[in-house]
Formats: structure tokens, C-alpha cells, sequence
């Protein structure tokens, strides 16, 4: 007879050095979207998805259950969603932030025990196997999970695992234990002692919704009025709201409008010395009537600028102001802190530049000044005072020539008090040094958009902003001019190419803008630069509005679209679609639901009539093989019905060089389309 040992022995482990979580057998990694491991929080806007996805999984099969948890970041108990499994271990499930405030999220998983048994037990009693035991296991699961309910999901629980383990015939306790109900219960009372929570928090922006989308038209409310040679005022300015509303613009930006240097004033254009009339660049900021906090005395008061503002706001227009962190040789600052900048050692400072520029008439701040604390401070002083006049939008020039520590500080303080405000970072420069500004909270961004113009820069550009990760930091907002940027293409293709830029620019992008003068199809450049001629950067110019050849109406129409077509107030659902013909690009903006989807086709060659055919991924959009659909030019009015992927499309730029098509599906058979609704 074999001799059974009285004792077990105790196995030595207290100088073994085990990992803490040992026991949590479930990984979670690569959740996403997640910035530099966590470093930087994602943007959303108010009631905007956030789609999370994480790598799942555990040794051998047990089944798992993973849930995305997300707060907002004040609050202490976390919302649950259950992830669903997408295959490959990948789990997938979102959140939608309802409020104004930074959010978080994490994921959490663990083994589902009564899963992964339940799921074992089909398989036996598929094959026709005893399975006494493993209904006795099940009890105690089950058990196990009424030990952790109350109230009625308790008295059920244990029922149901009394019923499990008693004498009833087996086919009856099978039935109990794949009863749906009784698997829903378990589940809500999960063991969760050994379940692995995802090593970092993730951070959310929540910002308003026009921080997403909205169109934006610059303008020198110095250049308002009729007369070149004399500043037109803010009152003056006035006058202009009602055709800038009517166009359908939301934002309403103006370049600076503070005292302007007279040391080193430039004139017309960019000549490095003014005349006594020459009004200067507004960028080169502050004179004795004031710096950053002043309003230029040219265009009126203070109080003057809080009536523009008032007044923008009545026609449905939202100011944003310029910001530029730099002074003209006048500027109080420069006698007031001397040490807010940097000198040589014969006492001179150095002019600002962003080269190959060079801006002759501004001194740079020094950030790393021995006061940098004074000068951080003042410089949020000057935001805040412009927040106090009724601004919540700023437009910030050359922020890549400032400290990146500055803005995350800055716009971090000021999001704080007030996180309705919107930065727009004004920075042409390297990828990486624009992403790093986004990353550190700057709302949107300026683009390469004016200098991408065929059909591969764009769409391999638009390609990298909306499908990799750049979209859940970036924001583009695609000027299709500026004042310091009219391209070639512009000067060269006359009004069908001002008509092409803005088609692309207010459908690819969410957020949109262009400068006065481009519904005029204003072209004259310096020769052999991207500056315009007669600039209004360096003087007053007094425009005829209406022009001949000038392409109002369709900004009015194409900003009406927008509004109306809740497929083009977001930019991650953009999808190019094949064309022959290289001179046509083709792509379609569509809402979830695909209630809404928008397909443009534009003939980016703004001299010759171009024609092709695209090749429309019908069922990607729900549509089935030989099923007809509807397009209804938004812009023209016309109606075709196409019945398959491959259609033709004939583009004239001296008819219309764009086609914005609202796709309708659901139309059974021609006798349904009617042309005329
Ligand atoms: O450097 P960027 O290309 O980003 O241009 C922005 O900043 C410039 C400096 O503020 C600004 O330049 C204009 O103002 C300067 C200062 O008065 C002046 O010397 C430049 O000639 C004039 O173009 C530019 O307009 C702004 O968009």
C-alpha cells in the first residue's frame, strides 16, 4: 500500500523576487489613438467620437473580456464600455465626450471565467460528452459571482448554481447553464481581483465645435474704406460685415491691429524705408500710443474694436486676433525691459527673422531672458486682456520662432480659465516642428495646402493628415491664400484657378480660410515671388468689391454647402478615389451613418476642359452593383444618375471646374429619379 505523506511541504519563496502582477494573465497593449506614449493629449470636439483600439490577449484560450474606460478628468468614477473583438486580438470601442473639458481613457481587461467555461461546455456537449463535472464547476462559478451581487441578481445567482449542482436530469442543467439571461447575469459581477489595467491614462482635448470646422476670411480693416491714402477705422469697417456674412464665413481674422513702429518702417512693398505717409506692417507692433494691449489710434478705440466685435458677432461672425510676440524698435517694452530681449555686445538688438525672411522693422523677444518668468507672465497678461474684449480666438504668428514650453504653458493657462479659445498656429515650417506645435496645444494649424496642387502632392498630403496619427493632434485649416502667400498657380490660372483652390480647400479640409482678394481673383504678385503687388501688408488699398470676374457668389455657395452638408464638418472620413486622368482628382466626405455623403471632382487644370472617368467604390457607400444613385451638383444644380462604379466626368474651367455632388442612394429604379427634386 502506497504511503500518503502527512504533511505537504512549503516550498521557500520569500527571497524570490516575483513580479507584482504575476497573477494578471491578460496583456493590454498599443491602445490607441495615443500620442508619444501618453505625453500629449488627442483633440476631439464636443460630442465627438473617440474610436479606441488596444491589443488584447492571454495565454492559451481563455475567453476575455475588456472594457474601454473613460471620465472626465475631474471626475472620479470611470465609465464603462464593453470593447468588441475586431479579430487578430484586436479590441475595439469608443466614447463620445458630451462636455466641454479634458477627458481620459484607459482600457482594462480580464479572463472571463464563466465565458471561457461556458464556451467549453458547448463544445462537450456538442461531441456528446458527460459533463457531471463541468456543471459542477459552473455552480461555482456562478456561486462565485452571487457572492458578489446583492439584492435580486444575487437570489438568482445563487439559484441558479443550486440548480447547477443538484440532481436534476443533466439536460436540464445544461440548459440552465447556456441560458442567455443567466450569462448576461454572471457578467455584470466579474472578477476582477487579477485584471490588468492598461499602464497609462490618456488625455482628451475637448474643444468647442469650431475649433473642428469653419471658414475663415482675413481681412486689414485698415484697407475697409474707400481712400488709399488714410487708415479706414473700425466703424468704417463695420460696413463690410454684412457682405463678409452673406458670403458665409464664420470667423472673421484680422492681422494685428496695434500702434505701429515708425523706426524702420517699411514701405510699399517691403521697401526697407517708408515715406511720412506709408502706414507700416501692422506685425511690427507698438509706438508711443501703446504695445500689445493698444489699439492702433488709426483705426479708432478701444472701445471702437469692442463695437466691431459686438457688431461682427450680430451678423453671425466671430473675431480672431492676431497675436505676434515681437516689437517694433518703439515698442514700450523695448525701453520698459530692456532684459525681455537679447543684446549685442555694442548694445544693438538684432532684428527678428524667419529665414530666407527677414523683417528688418521687429526686434524678438528673448524667452530665455533672466526674467523669462516676467515675460511669460505679461505675454499671457496680453491674451487675457484680449479675452476680456470678447475675443476667443487668436491667430499666432510665427509660434516656431518661440519656445515650444511656452505655448504648451501658455495655451495650457489660458485653456484653463477659458476653454472656449481657439490658437491657430501660423507656422510654415518643418513637419515635425509644426506636429510638435500641435502636440503642445495649439487648437489648429496652418498647412503646406497653398503649395500642394496636383492631384499626387494632395493626395498624399491629405493622405498623411486624416489616416495616420497626425489626425488626432493636427487640425488643418487650409488657406488657400494668405498675405504673404500667392501662388503660382494662383497668378497664373486666372479665375478658374481661384475657383479650383477654393473647392479643394473648403471640402478637403473642415476648417478653411482665404484672404480678401481671392473672391476678387486678386493675382498681381512682385515678380518672381509669392508677395502680392501693392501689398496691404505695407499700405492702404481700397478695393471695388465688385468687381467684374469676381467669384463671390460661388464662395457664397460653396460656404452654404458646407454649413449644410455635415459630411465636410469633419476631415477623417475622407476617401480619393481612382481617375484616369491626372488632371482630375476625385474623393467623397461622408458622415457615419452615410446619410450625408459628399463626392467632389475637381479639374485641377484651370486652362483646358479635362474629361475621365472615376471609379466610384460603390459599396462603400452602401450602394449594390447596378443599383442606380443620385448626384446632385451642389454647385451647378444639375442631377446625373449613375448606376455603377465607373462613371464619366467632363470638367470645363470656363464653365465650372468643379463638381461638389450630394449622393443620393436608395433610388430604385430610373422611373424614381426625378431631375427636378
Ligand atoms: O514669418 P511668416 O512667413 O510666418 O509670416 C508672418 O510673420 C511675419 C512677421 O511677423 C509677418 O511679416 C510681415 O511683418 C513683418 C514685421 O512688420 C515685416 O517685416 C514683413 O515684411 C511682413 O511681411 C507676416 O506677414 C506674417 O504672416
Amino acid at each position: 500500500m502506497k504511503k500518503t505523506p502527512k504533511t505537504t511541504k512549503t516550498v521557500k519563496t520569500a527571497k524570490e523576487n516575483f513580479p507584482e502582477d504575476a497573477r494578471k494573465r491578460v496583456v493590454v497593449e498599443r491602445v490607441r489613438p495615443e500620442i508619444d506614449a501618453g505625453r500629449y493629449p488627442i483633440k476631439r470636439t464636443v460630442g465627438e467620437k473617440v474610436v479606441v483600439t488596444a491589443h488584447v490577449f492571454t495565454d492559451g484560450h481563455d475567453r476575455i473580456t475588456a472594457h474601454l474606460l473613460h471620465k472626465a478628468k475631474k471626475e472620479d468614477t470611470w465609465m464603462e464600455t464593453a470593447m468588441e473583438p475586431l479579430g487578430n486580438d484586436v479590441w475595439e470601442s469608443a466614447f463620445t465626450p458630451a462636455v466641454q473639458q479634458p477627458y481620459e481613457y484607459t482600457v482594462e481587461a480580464w479572463i472571463d471565467r464563466f465565458g471561457s467555461w461556458r464556451a467549453d461546455l458547448v463544445k462537450r456537449v456538442d461531441a456528446g460528452q458527460d459533463v457531471a463535472g463541468e456543471l459542477l464547476e459552473g455552480a461555482a462559478l456562478v456561486s462565485e459571482a452571487g457572492r458578489r451581487a446583492s439584492g435580486a441578481d444575487q437570489k438568482a445567482l445563487h439559484a441558479a448554481a443550486d440548480a447547477l449542482s443538484s440532481e436534476r436530469p443533466q439536460k436540464e442543467r445544461i440548459a440552465i447553464a447556456l441560458d442567455e439571461k443567466l450569462a448576461d447575469r454572471v457578467s455584470r459581477y466579474p472578477d476582477r481581483s487579477r485584471a490588468t489595467r492598461y499602464d497609462r491614462i490618456l488625455a482628451v482635448t475637448v474643444d468647442r465645435i469650431r475649433a473642428r470646422y469653419g471658414a475663415w476670411y482675413e481681412m486689414f480693416p485698415r484697407s475697409a474704406g474707400p481712400d488709399p491714402n488714410r487708415s479706414a477705422t473700425f466703424l468704417e469697417a463695420e460696413s463690410r460685415l454684412p457682405e463678409i456674412a452673406a458670403m458665409g464665413f464664420d470667423i472673421l481674422y484680422l492681422p494685428p491691429i496695434h500702434p505701429i513702429g515708425k523706426s524702420f518702417r517699411k514701405g510699399p512693398n517691403n521697401a526697407l524705408t517708408a515715406g511720412p505717409n506709408d502706414p507700416g506692417s501692422p506685425w511690427a507692433i507698438g509706438s508711443e500710443a501703446g504695445g500689445h494691449k493698444a489699439v492702433d489710434p488709426n483705426l479708432g478705440t478701444l472701445d471702437d474694436f469692442r463695437h466691431f466685435v459686438e457688431a461682427a458677432d450680430r451678423h453671425g461672425l466671430e473675431v480672431a486676433l492676431d497675436i505676434a510676440f515681437q516689437c517694433s524698435p518703439d515698442h514700450p517694452y523695448v525701453k520698459e525691459h530692456p532684459e525681455w530681449f537679447r543684446h549685442r555686445p555694442d548694445g544693438t538688438i538684432k532684428y527678428a527673422e524667419n529665414p530666407p525672411k527677414k523683417y528688418q522693422d521687429i526686434y524678438p523677444l528673448n524667452f530665455e531672458s533672466d526674467d523669462w518668468k516676467g515675460l511669460w507672465t505679461e505675454l499671457k497678461s496680453v491674451v487675457e486682456f484680449w479675452i476680456e474684449q470678447g475675443v476667443k480666438i487668436f491667430r499666432v504668428d510665427n509660434p516656431h520662432t518661440k519656445p515650444f514650453r511656452f505655448w504648451e504653458w501658455l495655451i495650457g493657462e489660458i485653456q484653463k480659465k477659458h476653454p472656449e479659445t481657439i490658437f491657430l498656429a501660423e507656422a510654415f515650417t518643418r513637419p515635425k516642428v509644426m506636429y510638435g506645435l500641435a502636440k503642445g496645444g495649439f487648437t489648429q494649424s496652418y498647412t503646406y495646402f497653398t503649395w500642394r496642387n496636383t492631384k499626387q502632392e494632395l493626395t498624399e498630403y491629405l493622405t498623411e493628415l486624416t489616416q495616420t496619427e497626425a489626425r488626432d493632434f493636427f487640425r488643418p485649416n487650409f488657406f488657400a491664400n494668405t498675405p504673404d502667400i500667392l501662388h503660382e498657380y494662383l497668378q497664373t490660372g486666372g479665375r478658374p484657378a481661384f475657383q479650383v483652390r477654393l473647392a479643394l480647400a473648403a471640402t478637403l479640409a473642415a476648417s478653411y480660410g482665404i484672404y480678401s482678394g481671392f473672391e476678387l481673383c486678386e493675382n498681381r504678385a512682385v515678380h518672381g515671388t509669392e508677395e502680392y503687388l501693392d501689398s496691404e501688408k505695407y499700405q492702404i488699398r481700397a478695393w471695388d468689391w465688385d468687381r467684374p470676374g469676381n467669384i463671390k457668389d460661388l464662395v457664397a455657395r460653396v460656404n452654404r454647402i458646407r454649413r449644410e452638408s455635415p459630411a465636410l464638418h469633419a476631415n477623417d472620413r475622407l476617401r480619393f478615389y481612382t481617375t484616369d486622368n491626372d488632371q482630375l482628382i476625385c474623393y467623397a466626405k461622408t458622415t457615419e451613418d452615410l446619410s450625408n455623403i459628399i463626392l467632389v471632382a475637381v479639374n485641377l487644370d484651370p486652362h483646358h476642359l479635362q474629361h475621365g472617368w472615376v471609379q466610384v467604390p460603390i459599396d462603400e457607400l452602401g450602394i449594390a452593383p447596378g443599383e442606380p444613385y443620385q448626384l446632385h451638383d451642389l454647385i451647378g444644380g444639375d442631377r446625373y444618375l449613375w448606376h455603377d462604379a465607373w462613371n464619366y466626368i467632363r470638367l470645363d474651367p470656363m464653365v465650372s471646374p468643379a463638381h461638389i455632388f450630394r449622393v443620393r442612394r436608395k433610388i430604385h429604379s430610373e422611373r424614381d429619379f426625378d431631375p427636378f427634386t
